[in-house]
This record gives C-alpha cells, sequence and structure tokens, in this order.
C-alpha cells in the first residue's frame, strides 16, 4: 500500500494539528447553537471521528453517504445519495463535514439538498481543498490545506475503494490508475 505513493503531502503529526485549529475555530463560531454536524461518507469518515473529539460546544452528528467517483479519479459528474439522513434539518443549524473539494460538484449538490429542506444556515469544513479543479463556484467557510491538482489518497480519500487506512495523504502514483 505505502509502495504506490509518490510523495506524502501531509503528515498524521501535521493533519492532527490542523483538526485540532478547524475544532477550536468551529467551537468558537457554533458557541451557543447546537449545530448538526452531518459527515459526508465515505471519504469524511476519519476527519469526522477526529474533528467531532475537538469540538468542545454540544453537537449533534448524523452520516450521508454520497457519491460520484466510482472507480475513477474523474467525477462521473452525477452525484447519488447512497443513505441519507436520519434526522431532519429544518430550522437547523448544518455544517457539513468533507474530505476534499475538488470539482464542487457533490457540495453544491448537498447544500442545495439541504436548502431545500430548509436548514436554517448551511456552512461546510473542508479538509482539503483543490481550487484549480472547480468546474462550479464554490469555497467552503473553513478549510484545511489547499492542494495542487493530484489525486490523493489515505486519512479516508481512496481511489476504487483502496488506500482510505493510510494514516497520511499522499499523492498516488500516476501508473496505479492509469495501468
Ligand atoms: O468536489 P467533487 O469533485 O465532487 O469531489 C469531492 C467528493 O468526491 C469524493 O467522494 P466520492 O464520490 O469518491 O465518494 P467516497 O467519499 O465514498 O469516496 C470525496 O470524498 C468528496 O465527497
Ligand atoms: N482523491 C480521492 N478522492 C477524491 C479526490 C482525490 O484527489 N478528489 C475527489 N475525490
Ligand atoms: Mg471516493
Amino acid at each position: 500500500m505505502h509502495n504506490d505513493i509518490q510523495e506524502v503531502l501531509y503528515s498524521q503529526e501535521a493533519i492532527h494539528q490542523k483538526v485540532t485549529e478547524l475544532g477550536a475555530a468551529i467551537s468558537r463560531d457554533y458557541e451557543g447553537r447546537n449545530p448538526l454536524v452531518i459527515c459526508v461518507l465515505k471519504g469524511a469518515f476519519i476527519f469526522m471521528a477526529d474533528l467531532s473529539k475537538n469540538i468542545s460546544i454540544p453537537i449533534e452528528l448524523d452520516f450521508m453517504a454520497v457519491s460520484s467517483y466510482g472507480n475513477s479519479t474523474r467525477s462521473s459528474g452525477e452525484v447519488k445519495i447512497v443513505k441519507d439522513l436520519d434526522v431532519s434539518v429544518d430550522g437547523r443549524d448544518v455544517l457539513i463535514v468533507e474530505d476534499i473539494i475538488d470539482s464542487g460538484l457533490t457540495l453544491s449538490y448537498l447544500i442545495d439538498v439541504l436548502e431545500r429542506r430548509n436548514a436554517l444556515s448551511v456552512n461546510v469544513v473542508a479538509l482539503f481543498d483543490k481550487p484549480g479543479r472547480r468546474t462550479v463556484d464554490l469555497n467552503a467557510d473553513y478549510t484545511g490545506f489547499t492542494i495542487p491538482d493530484a489525486f490523493v489518497v489515505g486519512y479516508g480519500l481512496d481511489y476504487a475503494e483502496k488506500y482510505r487506512n493510510l494514516p497520511y495523504v499522499g499523492v498516488l502514483k500516476p501508473e496505479i490508475y492509469s495501468s
């Protein structure tokens, strides 16, 4: 698994430090509001687990599974809800937790769905942002790292369902997905 990585971009320690900072900023901004924090599965599962431990105010958690990449390194352009939320967002302050923003299609679709369901506010925290690949105009409210245009894996992020369990984030060797 480690042999398939061309370059480590962010170590476990660097990610831990950033997640701590994001948790502190969210705790400050949402003081007194009891937000519904939504994890976008599968990619955000590790980020959600670590981030939630660094949020010091009361929150509620829910999970949504959304997929558009399948076994490719490019978005299919079709965002599918594989698992929906268990609770209503009507009148709630919602914080979407995403691992990465690439084309922006997943988040623009999700934000639209949650706004149409009458969420009071919809904000986004994304650990990684790849602005060079955007096809829709979209920015996170909280961003961890801005990264170059390369396909990255680890810390929840996959290629064809593999590498999610790498503890760091790295660039996958192109021969892995072009072979
Ligand atoms: O900005 P975008 O181009 O839409 O890309 C970002 C989305 O793509 C990935 O999900 P994927 O569809 O691979 O599902 P997964 O989380 O189960 O891996 C990633 O986890 C984000 O949710
Ligand atoms: N890696 C893994 N999954 C992704 C990426 C990426 O660079 N971009 C969008 N989904
Ligand atoms: Mg994926």
